[in-house]
């Protein structure tokens, strides 16, 4: 078949260049490991520190703009405004629009609504997505990061999205839309009036009008800091609190879709009166409106093409492993690496944490056991909205050379905090399961030519470890792509 170096009593195989270098994962329901929603979850948790995601950076701090830091606009408010717009073209009666990313088409960007706030938003974000969930989770992800950073509440993400294959049809709200247009637009979105009253506060709590998109109601400005003449919504534009409510309440609001010049374009006025400020009295009080805004947000974000369905909200993790590697070694053994991060835990230097583990035929055994080790600068926070305090600790998963015949099918941790008897995390009696079906050879990494390398994996001669063998028969088997 194919002869190679490391082919001793070997099978061999072929395999596609794009495999996943790693231990390949497979899971349900959200128990670790699930490649989506581990991923999401990292997304949502891991915004500072070690390990920081991508999307907080932008965040941090919340006025923040990566397109020129005069300009008075924020990353945050695009982020919010593109997710709207890509979803408010939903259509309830026949299911189709949504939040699925048809945002991203040239045509969609020509509309009078539009402006370069969603081109901006897509160059950055796309930028630190990768291959485990759509754009579309990524067009949510950000507008809910957005919000829970920048002073918002929770908002419950689910994950699962699907990239639309062309443009929706037109229909997002313009200012100078009538009242009953707008309710007409909202409800063909899905949404109640009282609704689009509270998402239209939600929304415009971040960011505001520019003067270069639309000058026709934002006024121009002089200040050095604001060059595109951003005028914002109410005073702290780039904190998402409920400042936009108790300002129009009070009559102190200086937001131009309010108080503009030209009445035709003072949209939020005709919303947030139509039923004679009734929900925005009921949003005076920061915690109402936190929690219809987190309500509504994740509504929007819900709101997807008909057929797309939608996974189970992503919890953190109390413990996760990360960039797990089993890796097939040259001298026929398996060598399993990583990391994990425990949430919510103090440093504590008398802290033990020991890593035990079943073999592939469900054995454990005295010698199955290895220390994890801590450096105190793997340390991250989640940034929790309502959590604060949070601090989580990465432990590292130091070298353990596995007999490639025993290998390994399950592990689990023992936490000793120094005095003397050890916890147990397994995951609530599940375990943390890896396969070992198929994993990469170490003899991947010593290819030169980083654009073009082959990929060597080793997949196992055992029927899956997902149900451990009976007999222990063979071995591993690799060969070059
Ligand atoms: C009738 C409905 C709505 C109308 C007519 C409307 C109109 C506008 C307009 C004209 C702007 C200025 C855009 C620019 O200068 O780039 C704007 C900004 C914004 N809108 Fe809306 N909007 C509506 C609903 C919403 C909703 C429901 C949300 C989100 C939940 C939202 C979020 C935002 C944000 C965050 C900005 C600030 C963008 C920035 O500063 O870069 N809007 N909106």
């Amino acid at each position: 078949m194919f002869p190679h170096r490391h082919q001793t009593r070997l099978l061999p195989f072929i395999v596609a260049a794009t495999i996943i270098a790693s231990a390949i994962l497979c899971a349900q329901a959200y128990t670790w490991p699930n490649p989506l929603l581990d991923e999401l979850e990292s997304q949502i948790y891991d915004r500072e520190g070690y390990h920081v995601r991508g999307l907080p950076i932008g965040l941090t701090p919340c006025n923040r703009f990566f397109f020129g830091a005069n300009k008075g606009r924020t990353n945050a408010a695009d982020w919010l405004r593109t997710a709207y717009h890509d979803m408010a073209t939903h259509n309830i009666r026949d299911g189709s629009g949504g939040l699925d990313a048809s945002i991203r088409f040239f045509e969609e960007q020509q509309r009078p609504e539009a402006s370069d706030g969603f081109r901006n938003t897509l160059t950055v974000i796309t930028q630190f997505s990768n291959r485990y969930y759509s754009l579309s989770d990524n067009i949510a992800l950000a507008a809910v990061t957005s919000i829970e950073m920048c002073g918002g509440p929770k908002i419950p993400f689910r994950g699962g999205r699907l990239d639309a294959a062309a443009p929706n049809k037109p229909g997002v709200p313009e200012p100078q839309g009538s009242l009953k247009a707008h309710i007409d637009s909202f409800a063909r979105q899905g949404f109640t009036q009282e609704e689009m009253i509270g998402l239209v506060a939600c929304g415009h709590t971040l960011g505001g009008v520019q003067h270069s998109t639309f000058p026709e109601i934002a006024p121009p400005s002089t200040a050095p800091d604001n060059t595109d003449g951003n005028a914002r919504f109410d005073s702290q534009f780039d904190q998402f609190d409920n400042k936009v409510v108790t300002e129009y309440l009070s009559g102190k609001t200086q937001n131009v879709l309010v108080v503009g010049k030209n009445q035709t374009t003072n949209s939020d006025l005709r919303i947030f009166s139509s039923d004679r400020n009734r929900t925005m009295q009921s949003l005076a009080s920061p915690k109402a409106f936190r929690t219809t805004c987190s309500k509504l947000i994740a509504k929007m974000i819900d709101t997807v093409p008909k057929g797309v369905k939608l996974a189970e909200t992503v919890d953190f993790l109390r413990v996760k492993p990360y960039a797990l590697e089993l890796t097939y070694m040259d001298d026929g053994s398996l060598q399993l690496t990583g990391e994990v991060r425990f949430w919510d835990m103090p440093i504590n230097p008398r802290r033990k944490i020991s890593i035990l583990w079943r073999d592939r035929g469900g054995k454990s055994a005295r010698q199955y056991i290895s220390t994890l080790t801590f450096n105190r600068t793997h340390v991250s926070k989640p940034l929790v909205p309502d959590l604060p305090g949070i601090q989580n600790l990465w432990y590292t998963i130091e070298p353990i050379k596995l007999d490639a015949k025993k290998s390994i099918s399950e592990f689990w941790f023992e936490i000793d905090e120094g005095r003397g008897k050890p916890r147990v995390e397994n995951q609530n009696g599940k375990g943390f399961f890896i396969s070992d079906d198929v994993v990469v050879a170490n003899s991947t990494c010593l290819s030169p030519d980083a654009f073009d390398f082959p990929v060597t994996v080793a997949v196992s001669s055992f029927p899956s470890n997902s149900k451990p063998p009976s007999t222990e028969s063979n071995d591993f088997h690799t060969d070059p792509v």
